[in-house]
């Protein structure tokens, strides 16, 4: 559902009750200058009470409130600069009439004139006073878009991690790989993919249970994470398949973490109730090419996976 699609209707919120969120809303609407149409209001309703309680949002929601805010956010920022200016312009006009008013004052021109220059030399102070209360206000609300934006940063996180293993989810890879892809454009390295799914898992739940399954799994991820370089992107890319992506690494690279990782992998297996729970996996790995996007290189790691279950399991291949 897109954010017009949505009713003005307020959806609860954990922290503020909706006429909370209505008030923080208009008052926002106010602030910015903005007409308060239903369609202005319905945005920042929504924009509001989605990051207010983010537990209970899609992630659709979150992205659109975050997309607002972020729209929102330039509009500060040009404010801030245009009233900064606005400033600098009164500050130069000021100097400039107080210097007149002393030449004014030491030429000995009649005291009507003189008067009438300080009236307006005041009334040019008071303006300045009000552009310069309404520009610290300007600050403030930038910080506090600010203060926002950065919650919603750490909400995002969240929204991009799978909660069982910690790793990222399908949500965040594509973030980053959209990141990557770009990063590879632009310094011309390499970056490769493998997608590593683990070998007869149903095995692993059929004999000690689902929540044991659980268990396995996180086992894995942080096995993985300990092979793995501080720059190197694990993701939990399905039930029991997890891809790695590995930045300024070619297929030759590629081979040697994944032949690490076996290796760990089959010298610390999962202990319970006195006994090694073994897994193994198999691999599909893939190069980024030059004519193809992030999501090619995915779908032929892919296949290359599904040539090592083919050919027997416990094994890599590398796509062509
Ligand atoms: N415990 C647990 N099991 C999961 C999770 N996600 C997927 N699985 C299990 O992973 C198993 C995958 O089974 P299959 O697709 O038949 O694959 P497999 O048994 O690994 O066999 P191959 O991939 O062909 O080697 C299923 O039993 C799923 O229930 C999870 O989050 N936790």
């Amino acid at each position: 559902m897109t954010m017009n699609e949505r009713t003005a209707t307020p959806s609860p919120s954990h922290t503020l009750t909706p006429s909370d969120i209505a008030r923080v809303a208009l008052k926002r609407l106010a602030e910015l200058g903005l007409p308060p149409t239903p369609e202005n209001y319905t945005k920042f309703y929504n924009a509001i009470a989605a990051i207010k309680s983010p537990t209970d949002k899609s992630s659709e929601e979150l992205k659109s409130a975050y997309q607002v805010l972020f729209r929102v956010s330039d509009v500060l920022d040009g404010m801030n600069e245009a009233s900064g200016l606005l400033l600098e312009d009164l500050s130069r006009g000021g100097a400039v009439m107080d210097k007149s008013l002393d030449t004014l004052r030491s030429s000995n021109d009649p005291e009507q004139l003189q008067a009438v220059l300080g009236e307006l030399i005041e009334s040019t102070g008071s303006v300045r006073q009000t552009v310069s209360s309404s520009h610290r206000d300007l600050q403030e609300l930038k910080q506090a878009m600010d203060k926002i934006q950065t919650d919603l940063a750490l909400n995002r996180k969240t929204l991009e991690q799978d909660p069982l293993t910690g790793a990222l989810n399908r949500q965040g890879l594509e973030h980053l790989l959209a990141r990557e892809v770009k990063r590879v454009r632009r310094a011309a390295y390499a970056l490769t993919v493998a997608i590593l799914d683990l070998d007869e898992f149903k095995r692993v739940n059929d004999r000690h249970g689902h929540l044991v399954g659980d268990k396995v799994l996180m086992h894995f991820s942080s096995i993985a994470k300990a092979v793995l370089r501080e720059s190197d992107i694990l993701v939990r890319y399905g039930g029991e398949e997890f891809l790695v992506l590995l930045p300024e690494t070619d297929l030759n690279g590629a081979r040697f973490v994944i032949d690490r990782l076996r290796q760990v992998n089959a010298k610390t297996p999962y202990f319970y109730q006195n006994q090694h729970i073994e897994i193994r996996f198999s691999t599909g790995v893939a190069e980024l090419k030059a004519d193809e996007n992030g999501h090619a290189m995915l779908l032929r790691a892919d296949q290359a996976m599904y040539r090592a279950k083919g050919a027997g399991r416990d094994q890599m291949v590398f796509a062509d």
